[in-house]
C-alpha cells in the first residue's frame, strides 16, 4: 500500500511535471468572412508577445450574435483561413465549432477543448468591440474559469472591461471583413488587405460580389 506522503509526493511531481509540459494556446475564434491581415497580425502579435506556443485559428459554424452579419459557406471560410495562414508553423486550425455545428458558443467549446486536451492553457484573443460585448456572452461567468481572455485594441471601441482581461498592444488596424465585402461589392481593390491567396480564391468563386 502507498503511503500517504509517497502519494503526496506523486501528486506534486506529477503536478511540476504538468506545469513544464503545458502548452500555451492561442485561440482566434472567428467568422473569417473573410480573413484579412488584422486577424494575421493580432495572431502573430499576441503570440509572439506572450510567449504562446501556437495560435489556432477557429472557425465558428453560427456565430452567437447571428444579428450582426450573414456568413458564407463554412467550406469557403476554412478553405480561405487555410491559405490565410499556409507557410506559419506556429499557425492551425481548429474546426471544433464547424464539425459541432449549431450555435458556436464559446463555453461549450472551451468546455470541450479543455476535457480533450486537459495539457493546454487556452488564451482566447479578441478585438476591442468583442472585449466590449463580453457581458453578453453566454454563461460568461463560467467561460472566465475555463481561459485567460486577450484584448487588442479595435478603432472606436474601449480598452477596459469589468472582467480581467490581458491587453496586448498592437498598432490599430482599421480593416474589418464588413469593409472588404462592401470594398468588392463596390469594385475596389482588396490587395494587401488579405493575403494574395485569399483574395485570389474570393476573385476564382466570384464571392461577396453581390
Ligand atoms: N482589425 C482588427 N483589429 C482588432 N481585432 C480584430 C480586427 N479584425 C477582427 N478582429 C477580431 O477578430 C475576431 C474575429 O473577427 P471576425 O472574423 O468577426 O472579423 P471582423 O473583421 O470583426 O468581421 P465583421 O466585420 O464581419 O464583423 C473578433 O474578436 C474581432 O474583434
Ligand atoms: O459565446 C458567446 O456568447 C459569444 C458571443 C459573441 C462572440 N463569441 C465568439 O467570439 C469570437 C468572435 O466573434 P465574431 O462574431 O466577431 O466572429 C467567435 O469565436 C465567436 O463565436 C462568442
Amino acid at each position: 500500500m502507498v503511503k500517504v506522503e509517497e502519494r503526496t509526493e506523486t501528486k506534486v511531481i506529477e503536478q511540476l511535471a504538468a506545469s513544464v509540459t503545458k502548452k500555451r494556446i492561442g485561440i482566434l475564434g472567428g467568422t473569417f468572412n473573410p480573413p484579412h491581415i488584422g486577424h494575421l497580425i493580432m495572431a502573430d502579435q499576441v503570440m509572439t508577445q506572450l510567449g504562446l506556443d501556437r495560435v489556432l485559428f477557429m472557425p465558428d459554424a453560427n456565430p452567437p450574435h447571428v444579428d450582426r452579419k450573414f456568413a458564407i459557406d463554412a467550406t469557403d471560410r476554412v478553405r480561405m483561413v487555410a491559405a490565410s495562414i499556409a507557410g506559419n508553423p506556429n499557425f492551425g486550425i481548429e474546426l471544433a465549432e464547424i464539425q459541432r455545428g449549431g450555435i458556436s458558443y464559446t463555453y461549450d467549446t472551451m468546455l470541450e477543448l479543455k476535457r480533450k486536451h486537459p495539457e493546454n492553457d487556452y488564451y482566447f484573443i479578441i478585438g476591442g468591440d468583442m472585449v466590449d460585448y463580453l457581458p453578453k456572452w453566454h454563461r460568461i461567468d463560467d467561460l472566465m474559469k475555463l481561459v485567460q481572455f486577450v484584448g487588442v485594441r479595435r478603432e472606436n471601441y474601449p480598452v477596459t472591461s469589468k472582467y480581467p482581461v490581458l491587453w496586448v498592444d498592437i498598432p490599430l488596424i482599421d480593416i474589418s471583413s464588413t469593409m472588404i465585402r462592401r470594398r468588392i461589392r463596390q469594385g475596389q481593390s482588396i490587395r494587401y488587405f488579405v493575403t494574395d491567396a485569399v483574395a485570389e480564391y474570393i476573385k476564382e468563386r466570384q464571392l461577396y460580389h453581390e
